[in-house]
């Protein structure tokens, strides 16, 4: 028995579109600006006017987020004063560990690049790998250290999906100057603190494991701010469809990178020479964490992405 070929990722977008434009009114189908909600983010949201929800469920193409502070829907709406900008939201990304496959992981992008979204913002919790970068900073992204795409997991591997496409993608301008300028003037607008807002590099690694202090020290020493297990695959695919992309990671934890290791060695003798060392016992991190600074940064994320928007020049 023969099996039917399998269906084109273009076929398969094109029925997302389908549904899409049954669902929403007219004044939300071409939305300008995309956004992607990092763990515990979805409420960057929560202020859009006009609001529809649509759930990935409905959407052929679309996996379902699993990971706690990642909602399974698509918000549209309006930002901003007067008519307001048409955007849309994912209010949950895909994570290839949770068992997504890459493809996966970017398809709301390609749904979004053909629905007309010009400019991405997407958004992370990560870790921080400077002491300078303390929990709570936003970090706008310059560039990205991303082991995975050196090393056989890059989103774009395999055949383009349009032959307009080109085969090897440069990156070396990935993160858009002007939208970054944006985000300063923006949070100038806001009067946030010049602290609030800072710049780095993120490390994209495959997780779902946090970082050993080896792999932390490594990262730290190879260049990179901040660490995380998202966004690198959305921002190759948003280049790739032509888009000007800004990541904005929130700093929710500090890597644990003890400077010197407890040696048990040394612990061992101290004891037996009757002068037992008091070791503190190593700090962890947690996803509890990183949901609770989501929240706690929540409305000053949802401010700063609101005013970026609106000073994104209109086409
Ligand atoms: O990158 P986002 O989706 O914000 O989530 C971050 O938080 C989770 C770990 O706590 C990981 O998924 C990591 O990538
Ligand atoms: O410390 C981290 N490491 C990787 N991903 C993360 N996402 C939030 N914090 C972290």
């Amino acid at each position: 028995m023969s099996h039917p070929p399998p269906e084109s990722p273009l076929s398969l977008i094109a029925s997302t579109l389908d549904v899409l434009a049954t669902i929403l009114p007219s004044h939300l189908l071409k939305p300008q600006v995309g956004i992607v909600c990092g763990s515990g983010l979805s409420t960057l949201a929560s202020t859009f006017r006009d609001k529809v929800e649509v759930p990935y469920s409905s959407l052929r193409g679309f996996g379902s987020s699993t990971v706690p502070g990642h909602k399974s829907a698509l918000a549209f709406g309006l930002v901003g004063p007067g008519k307001g900008v048409p955007v849309v939201a994912m209010l949950g990304r895909f994570h290839a560990y949770e068992g997504h496959a890459l493809s996966t992981v970017v398809y709301p992008i390609r749904v979004m690049a053909r629905l007309g979204v010009k400019n991405l913002i997407v958004t992370n919790a990560a870790g921080s790998l400077n002491p300078e970068l303390p929990v709570g900073t936003i970090v706008v992204i310059q560039d990205h250290l991303a082991l995975p795409n050196l090393t056989g997991l890059n989103p774009l591997l395999g055949p383009l999906l349009s032959p307009s496409y080109p085969r090897f993608l440069p990156i070396s301008s990935a993160y858009s100057p002007s939208l970054r300028r944006l985000a300063f003037i923006a949070s100038h607008h806001l009067s946030l603190p010049p602290s609030a807002l800072s710049e780095g590099i993120y490390a994209w690694v495959s997780g779902p494991t946090y970082e050993s202090p080896a792999e932390g020290r490594f990262l730290r020493n190879a260049g990179a701010s901040v660490v995380g297990m998202s966004t690198v695959p959305e921002v190759c695919v948003a280049k790739e469809e032509g888009m000007e992309v800004m990541v904005l990671s929130l700093v929710t934890n500090f890597v644990v990178i003890p400077e010197k290791y407890r040696s048990i060695k040394e612990e061992v003798q101290a004891e037996l020479d009757g002068k037992p060392l008091h070791i503190a016992e190593a700090e962890s991190v947690s996803h509890e964490e990183v949901l609770a600074i989501g929240k706690e940064k929540g409305e000053v994320m949802t401010r700063l992405v609101e005013k970026i928007i609106e000073l994104i020049p209109s086409p």
